[in-house]
């Protein structure tokens, strides 16, 4: 993936598409790439993370579905950030030598979640011995602490860090921690790292702070919506920013209360870009038939500002 520009602005964090009986279904990812670059404006990507259900597959079906992903998305988007962690050691090094290989535009790791890291030492032992196997590869942290139970704080982490891990490169932040997000881009002066925000409902708060983007599952169906979002953030048109916030938050607010989860965005996704994407891996269960048609109601139902 060259040029390699800086890394900002939306990151759809992909669903992985299943066929009805559960296996992987690489036959859409073709349609799935179109479908964000002309449909959402969006041409980043985050393949096998959480909305990916990364740790839900096979090494064997992560390194198809990074291989699928880099070639279709050659030439059509500018960078597709490959989640390696797992909670081996080992199965997360042989994941980023292989995105090493295919020429992945970046590498991200989770904390290790059965065993936890303790500390931050612990945690970047380990996340050290990951980034070495990809010399070449800039790596982002993946903080996820309402997922992982990890909750060493990122600004702490970040203390040092390039001197452990050379190709640290910033950080997708998952959390509603926004001192701690704050803190992080405070001491960013030299604005050598990257924060991708990654709770979309609150993105405009983060954006505020001086993040650099977002990484999240709601940019597959409602990237050209943000990304409306972040040009009136950048005018600025705050009043017009916020509504778009406002919006997105009515939407996610309406499907939380329902049971939102990943299970539920890969039924979104399906009925709003009409690619099957099929059904979760347990232990998640497919949404409902009642939640896709509230779910379908209600974000017909908002009128945005552009007109749709
Ligand atoms: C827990 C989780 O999946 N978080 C996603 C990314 O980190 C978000 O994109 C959420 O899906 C989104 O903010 C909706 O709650
Ligand atoms: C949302 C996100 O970034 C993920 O699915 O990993």
């Amino acid at each position: 993936m060259t040029p390699r520009k800086k890394l900002e602005g939306l990151v759809a964090a992909t669903v992985t598409p299943m066929t009805p009986d559960g296996q992987i279904n690489l036959s859409v990812i073709h349609q799935y790439v179109d479908y964000l670059v002309s449909e959402q404006n969006v041409k980043n990507i985050f393949v096998n993370g959480t909305t990916g259900e990364g740790l839900s597959l096979s090494i064997q079906e992560r390194k198809q579905l990074a291989e699928e992903w880099m070639c279709q998305g050659k030439d059509k988007l500018d960078h597709v950030i490959i989640h390696v962690g797992a909670l081996s050691l080992l199965e997360s090094q042989e994941l980023a030598r292989h995105a090493a290989a295919i020429d992945a535009s970046g590498i991200a790791v989770i904390a290790p979640s059965f065993f936890k890291p303790r500390n931050k030492d612990e945690l970047l032992g380990f996340l050290q011995k990951v980034a070495s196997e990809a010399p070449t590869v800039p790596f982002y942290y993946y903080h996820i602490p309402a997922l992982t139970g990890v909750k060493i704080r990122v600004e702490e982490l970040l203390d040092g860090i390039r001197e452990q891990i050379p190709t640290f490169q910033g950080v997708k932040f998952s959390d509603t921690d926004l001192l701690d997000l704050a803190q992080c881009i405070n001491k960013n002066e030299r604005e050598q790292f990257v924060f991708l925000y990654g709770v979309d409902e609150q993105l405009l708060s983060a954006l505020a702070i001086g993040t650099n983007g977002a990484v999240g599952s709601t940019y597959n169906y409602l990237g050209r919506k943000t990304n409306l979002m972040l040009q009136a953030f950048a005018k600025p048109d705050l009043a017009l920013a916020q509504k778009y916030q406002f919006l997105m938050g009515e939407f996610l607010s309406f499907v939380i209360k329902l049971g939102f989860g990943v299970a539920q965005t890969k039924a979104v996704m399906t009925f709003v870009s009409g690619i099957p994407m099929g059904p979760p891996r347990l232990p998640l269960v497919s949404a409902s038939e009642e939640f896709i048609a509230k779910a379908k109601a209600k974000l017909e139902s908002i009128v945005w500002p552009d007109g749709d």
